[in-house]
C-alpha cells in the first residue's frame, strides 16, 4: 500500500494571537501538513509579522482561501464565520472553528457540509475534557454546569455589559455578571465564551448547558469549572488560562489546533 505522500495544506483566516502562533508552529514543520495560505485584511502588516517565517505563505482575502487549501481554521471574529466556513465546506473540505459562538446562529453551515462532504471541526480550544463530555453524551447526561471566572480585562467591552449597563472596571471583589445558557452568552459575550457553545454542542447543547460568569480581580488567568452529571461517569474539571497578548484568548488555544492538526495526519491518534 502507498504512504499519503502530498501534506494537507491548511489556511488561516485572521492573523491575531491564534493565527500568529498557528502560522509559526505550521512554518516551524509540523509532519504532513504545510501552511498555504493566510487571509489578512492588511498584506502589508501581515508581510511584517510573518516576515521571520522561512516560507511565507500566500496572503490572500478570505474568499481566497478554501482554492488554496484542503483545511481552513477559522480564528476570525465570529462574525465572518459563515463567509470563512461556507466556501470551504462548499468544496468538501474541513474548516476548523474556534468562533464556536457564531455556530448557532449558522447552523446552516451544517447542511451545508452533510450536501458537499465538507467537515466542521470544533476542537476542545481553551478548555479541557471535551472527550469526556462526548463519550459521557453517547449515553444520558443529567447536567452539565460551567462556571467561568475572568480578570476584567478580559471581559471589558463585551455587548452585554454594555446592554445592561454593568460596571466592571475598579471591582475590589469577585462579581456575577451573568447567569444563563451558553445560547445567550453567545450573543452577549461572543468574544469571550465560545468556550460553553463548545462545551454544549459536546454536550446536551445551548439551552440545557447552565453558565455563570463572574468577573474576577482576584484572578489573573480565565479559569473554567465544570461538573457534569451523567449514567456514565460524574466529573469535575478545572482549566485556568494563561492569556495570550489578546487577554480574552488563552495560550492554549492555539495549542489545542495545533493537536486537532498534527492528529489529522498522525499515524497513532490519542483521544476521541
Ligand atoms: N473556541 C475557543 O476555545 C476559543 C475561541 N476564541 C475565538 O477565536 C477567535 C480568534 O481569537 P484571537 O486570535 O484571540 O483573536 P484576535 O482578535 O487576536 O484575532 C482576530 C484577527 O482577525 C483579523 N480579521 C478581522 N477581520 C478580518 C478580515 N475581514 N479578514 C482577515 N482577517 C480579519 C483581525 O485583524 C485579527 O488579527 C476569536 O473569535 C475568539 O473569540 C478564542 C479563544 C478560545
Ligand atoms: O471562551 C473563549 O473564547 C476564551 C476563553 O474563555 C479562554 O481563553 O479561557
Amino acid at each position: 500500500m502507498q504512504a499519503q505522500t502530498r501534506p494537507l495544506r491548511i489556511g488561516i483566516a485572521g492573523l491575531g494571537a491564534v493565527g500568529k502562533k498557528l502560522a509559526e508552529t505550521l512554518d516551524a514543520g509540523m509532519d504532513g501538513l504545510v501552511l498555504s495560505a493566510v487571509a489578512v485584511r492588511d498584506t502589508a502588516k501581515a508581510q511584517a509579522t510573518l516576515g521571520h517565517l522561512k516560507q511565507m505563505p500566500v496572503l490572500t482575502d478570505i474568499a481566497g482561501l478554501a482554492e488554496l487549501c484542503d483545511v481552513v481554521v477559522e480564528c476570525a471574529p465570529g462574525a465572518l464565520l459563515p463567509a470563512i466556513a461556507r466556501p470551504v465546506l462548499e468544496q468538501g473540505k474541513t474548516v476548523v472553528v474556534l468562533s464556536s459562538g457564531a455556530l448557532l446562529t449558522n447552523m446552516d453551515l451544517i447542511e451545508v457540509a452533510k450536501a458537499h462532504g465538507g467537515t466542521i471541526s470544533v476542537p476542545t480550544g481553551a478548555l479541557l475534557g471535551l472527550d469526556a463530555v462526548c463519550a459521557a453524551a453517547e449515553g444520558e447526561i443529567q447536567s452539565v454546569r460551567m462556571v467561568t471566572r475572568k480578570p476584567v480585562k478580559g471581559l471589558l467591552g463585551a455587548k452585554y455589559l454594555v446592554d445592561n449597563n454593568i460596571q466592571i472596571e475598579g471591582i475590589t471583589e469577585p462579581v456575577q455578571i451573568f447567569k444563563g445558557s451558553p445560547r445567550e452568552a453567545a450573543v452577549g459575550f461572543a468574544a469571550n465564551l465560545n468556550v460553553a457553545v463548545a462545551l454544549s454542542l459536546a454536550g446536551i447543547g445551548p439551552d440545557r448547558t447552565t453558565l455563570e460568569v463572574w468577573a474576577d480581580p482576584t484572578v489573573d488567568k480565565n479559569t473554567h469549572n465544570i461538573e457534569v452529571v451523567s449514567d456514565a461517569a460524574l466529573f469535575s474539571m478545572q482549566i485556568q488560562n494563561i492569556p495570550t497578548e489578546n487577554p480574552k484568548t488563552g495560550r492554549i488555544t492555539a495549542q489545542s489546533v495545533i493537536a486537532t492538526l498534527r492528529k489529522m495526519r498522525a499515524p497513532l491518534r490519542v483521544g476521541t
